[in-house]
């Protein structure tokens, strides 16, 4: 398990983390999500032991300092990839194997589990950006790690190639590992992650069940079909909801489909459709980060 306790890191007079203390568990896929410049990679940074900062973190009660062989323990893929300009792509990964005691099997291994076989004598630098992440997220394996560190893995990846990590990652976390995954993709965070650590200017805004995140959100409506619109509104209104008709429906915000069920039958109200729609991680994640993105565009006028 990893377990993060009050990281943090002012550089200059930003303040990029800010008293961070979150939990990743065994056998699930824990989403990393903040805006840009939130503080994400400086966190992952923080936890490698990459960068100096305040607080802790521990693999299993043990710093990453504290491990032997590292990479064989937690893989980890950063933002910044310092490949070899002119080693090969198998080269580069047969160094780190023997650096980590790793058994050159294994490199032949990874490359086929992330599909760089066929190019395994490539040079790195002639990689496209989607192959370079591929090899990343090939040294991250090397080493069979029980806990793996993503900084947005899925960068430059075709859609073949996102569904392909999406199983990957699934597969590992069931296998008991744990995963630690930032991302940008939140459609693709939404069918990925099991728990969340969301993040906004450096501080936590929300930690737990994707479930969870997406329900406290409030943006859940309920769609009530009913030929007693003018009796049942009225009463959903008392329970504090709001309403938005759209045609012969009530599209109702704040009130679950029970408080509106049980509404109906005391205002003797028909019923002929009650439908719930959960809110997307998207509006979930926009409203929770709203106010704390640093860098907000417009779209201006752009003609
Ligand atoms: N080496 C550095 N020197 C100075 N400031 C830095 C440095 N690295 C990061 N920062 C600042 O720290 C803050 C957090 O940056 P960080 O890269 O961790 O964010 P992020 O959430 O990973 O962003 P993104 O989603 O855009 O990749 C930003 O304000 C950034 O400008």
């Amino acid at each position: 398990m990893i377990k993060a306790v009050g990281l943090g890191k002012t550089y200059g007079s930003t303040r990029a983390v800010n008293d961070l203390s979150f939990e990743v568990h065994p056998g699930s896929v824990t989403g990393f999500l903040g805006p840009n410049g939130s503080g994400k990679s400086t966190t992952m940074r923080l936890m490698l032991g990459l960068d100096r900062g305040d607080g802790a973190t521990t693999y299993d009660g043990r710093t990453f300092a504290e491990l032997d062989h590292p990479m064989r323990h937690v893989g980890a893929l950063l933002e910044a990839k310092p490949f070899h300009p002119t080693r090969h792509a198998r080269n580069h990964l047969r160094m780190l194997a023997a650096a980590n005691r790793i058994a050159d099997s294994r490199v032949d291994q990874v490359m086929e589990m992330v599909g760089l076989a066929t190019v395994a004598k490539g040079k790195p630098k002639k990689f496209s950006l989607g192959m370079g992440q591929r090899l990343g997220i090939a040294a991250a394996l090397l080493g069979d790690p029980d806990t793996l560190i993503l900084d947005e893995p899925s960068n430059g990846l075709d859609p073949q190639g996102i569904q392909w990590l999406r199983s990957l990652l699934k597969h590992l976390a069931g296998e008991g590992r744990s995963v630690f995954v930032s991302s940008h993709l939140l459609q693709e965070m939404a069918v990925l992650a099991d728990e969340l650590v969301v993040i906004g200017r450096g501080k936590m805004l929300a930690n737990g069940a994707v479930s969870d995140f997406i329900s406290h959100s409030g943006l859940g409506t309920v769609e009530v079909r009913t030929p007693d619109g003018a009796t049942l509104a009225p009463a959903i209104e008392a329970l504090g909801a709001t309403i938005v008709r759209d045609g012969d429906s009530l599209v109702v915000s704040g009130a679950t489909a029970e408080q509106i069920g049980e509404a109906a039958h005391s205002v003797g109200a028909r019923l002929h459709q009650l439908a719930t729609r959960d809110a997307t991680l998207e509006e979930a994640f926009l409203e929770a980060t709203g106010l704390s993105e640093e860098f907000r565009g417009s779209t201006g006028d752009l003609a």
